[in-house]
């Protein structure tokens, strides 16, 4: 573990750009980013590091870890294909696993090539707790996520509400994981993440709501277990270039990232 890790990044959106920002101020520490594969090579305008935007050239580097933060279609195109050439896989577009297929194909390749795919918590708090938790007996986990409503345009909610006229707090989706994290795909790849973790895609119930009073992108979690209570919420800030992602999102890749060249690892 003496040698740099070589990270490459898929996606320079709001999430891509201040992780290949952090990774280009790192210079000389143990971390370096080595190429960003784009939609369109205008998007890395100004990297200095190779921008492609076709896979083969960026896992021909041999990259030690590829970072994905472009979205669902992005991981079903390339997620395989990146564990097959023997790099680990960083998703924050992790909602992509609530198809099953995918989930599969991605665990397939990973262990053939001995490679791991890894999720950070993302704009979540306290899968840590829950984790362990799960070790002694989970029994019951809720998650609730709360935007204001322009953060749901785009999404079926304008279907099911008039996004501009919401004056009060207004709860549009009831359901699991599985079918929050298929239909939201730009809002609830938490909830997937949150129920890998714990009781699973299908026994994890989630609750969407669009809230004019919002104070950001609130994350709430309620659990239950055998060694006690969890009650957390995040009360986040939204990207200033997204406001369905919340800006800590890409920190928390970040620290993922960090820690696997980390003497000392929390
Ligand atoms: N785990 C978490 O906590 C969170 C996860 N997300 C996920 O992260 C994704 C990215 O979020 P943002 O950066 O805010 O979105 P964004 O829309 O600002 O940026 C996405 C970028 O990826 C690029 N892109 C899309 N498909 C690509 C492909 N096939 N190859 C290369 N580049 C591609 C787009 O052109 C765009 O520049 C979201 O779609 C969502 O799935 C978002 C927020 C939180
Ligand atoms: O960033 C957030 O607040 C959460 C999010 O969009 C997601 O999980 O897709």
């Amino acid at each position: 573990m003496n040698r740099k890790l070589r990270v490459a990044l898929i996606g320079h959106g709001a999430i891509g750009r201040v992780i290949a920002r952090e990774l280009l101020a790192q210079g000389g520490s143990e971390v370096e980013l080595i190429a960003v594969l784009c939609h369109r090579a205008e998007e890395g305008g100004g990297l200095p590091v190779p921008v492609y935007t076709e896979l083969p050239p960026l896992l021909a580097l041999q990259p030690d870890l590829i970072v994905e933060a472009a979205g669902h279609e992005a991981v079903r195109a390339y997620g395989a294909d990146c564990l097959a050439a023997g790099a680990d896989l960083l998703l924050v577009s992790v909602g992509v696993l609530s198809d099953p297929d995918v989930l599969d194909a991605l665990e397939r390749a990973a262990r053939a090539a001995g490679r791991q795919v890894l999720l950070p918590s993302g704009a979540l708090a306290g899968l840590d707790y829950l984790q362990a938790a799960r070790l002694a007996g989970l029994q019951s986990v809720c998650y609730r996520s709360r935007k204001p409503p322009q953060a749901w345009r785009d999404t079926p909610a304008e279907k099911l509400l008039d996004l501009g006229s919401v004056r009060e707090a207004t709860v549009f989706f009831r359901g699991t994981a599985r079918q929050a994290a298929r239909d939201y795909p730009k809002n609830a790849n938490v909830a997937a993440t949150l129920a890998l973790c714990t009781l699973g895609l299908d026994d994890t119930q989630v609750e969407l709501i669009a809230d004019p009073q919002a104070s950001g992108n609130v994350h709430e979690i309620e659990a239950q277990s055998v060694v006690g209570r969890l009650s957390v919420q995040v009360q986040n800030l939204p990207s200033p270039d997204n406001p369905k992602t919340s800006l800590v999102t890409p920190y928390s890749a970040l620290r993922t990232i960090m820690s696997r060249r980390a003497a000392v690892s929390v």
